[in-house]
């Protein structure tokens, strides 16, 4: 198995590893590089990708067989050669807020300093108006934690999932609930990936680490993003999760909600965001993400521009 050399790489991929071994196969894990991990510059002037291509490509020349990838770094494109073998049970796809003192996002006074590398955190909160001023941070997830720790900012927002993994939820004073940040699409859930051509492993793999409900969810997530980005560059969150509901014979069956957020530009450079919601039946769930798209386009969602995490 083919892994980047961040402790929340390895955590994701040691986690896919031990549900192989536990059927008794053989793994071994193998370290590779990425550009992303050597460079320091924003997000945006990198591009999508910079996280996964390395692996992808590490996967293809045969110097490792599986590889998993936090799935909302994966670009929409499906890549030639290259199969999605098993989506694993999701983590809490919330966000999180790390704040000084404990506070909670509503304690913070206004002119607090917030960091964030993302458009889509960064849009939800200035769309708050709660007059936070929004820096943007990169890094792993020690990095930007200590940025608080040492005072040099007020609070940093980040995925629960990723906190989880290496082990720091103590340090969360807030998960923000969805109604004010939609997650991105697929955040806390992994992507576990094989050459097409290996059908023995993409079959161990589908059979041992896939998550029929979480692969559900984010099936309508990631077509959310898909159908927006054809029509629109702006910060994008989703989440799908899996509800009961009554069928036609009043007999309770489960379907799958999806709510949906994009940016959109305001009137003198204030930033809103439109949102909107939707339920269909389980079989449905990329023509649900979709249609709420096209929702969210008539809408208005487009105007932005930056990467979606
Ligand atoms: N953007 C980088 C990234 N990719 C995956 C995670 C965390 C794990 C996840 O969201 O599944 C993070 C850090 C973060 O957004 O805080």
């Amino acid at each position: 198995m083919g892994t980047r050399g961040s402790k929340l790489a390895l955590t994701q991929t040691g986690t896919v590893a031990d549900a192989l071994r536990a059927t008794g196969v053989e793994v071994e894990i193998v370290k590779v590089t990425t550009p992303g991990d050597k460079s320091m510059a924003p997000i945006a002037t990198i591009g999508v990708g910079v996280f996964t291509s390395a692996l992808r490509e590490a996967l293809l020349r045969g110097d490792v067989d599986v590889i998993v990838h936090s799935y909302k770094d994966l670009p929409t494109a499906p890549e030639p050669g290259i199969t999605l073998a098993a989506v694993p049970p999701r983590e809490d796809p919330r966000d999180a807020l790390i704040a000084r003192d404990g506070l909670t996002l509503g304690e913070l006074p206004p002119g607090s300093t917030v960091g964030t590398g993302a458009a889509r955190r960064t849009a939800q909160l200035r769309a708050l108006g709660l007059g936070l001023e929004i820096v943007p941070i990169r890094g792993n997830i020690d990095t930007r934690m200590r940025k608080v720790t040492d005072g040099e900012l007020d609070a940093v927002v980040l995925a629960r999932a990723g906190l989880a993994r290496v082990g720091l939820v103590e340090a969360i004073t807030e998960t923000l609930d969805p109604i004010q940040m939609l997650p991105a699409p697929a955040q806390g859930a992994l992507a576990v990936e094989c050459r097409s051509a290996d059908v023995d492993i993409e079959q161990l793999l589908a059979s041992t680490v896939d998550d029929e409900g979480t692969r559900v969810a984010v099936t309508a997530e990631r077509a959310l993003l898909a159908a927006l980005e054809a029509g629109c560059s702006a910060p994008v969150g989703a989440l799908a999760e899996i509800v009961e509901d009554l069928d036609a014979d009043g007999k309770v069956v489960e379907r799958i909600s999806l709510r949906g957020t994009a940016a959109v530009d305001g009137e003198n450079g204030a930033v809103d965001m439109v949102r909107a919601s939707a339920l269909a039946d389980k079989d449905q769930a990329a023509q649900l993400g979709k249609d709420l798209a096209a929702e969210l386009l008539d809408l208005g969602a487009g105007a932005l521009s930056g990467p979606a995490q």
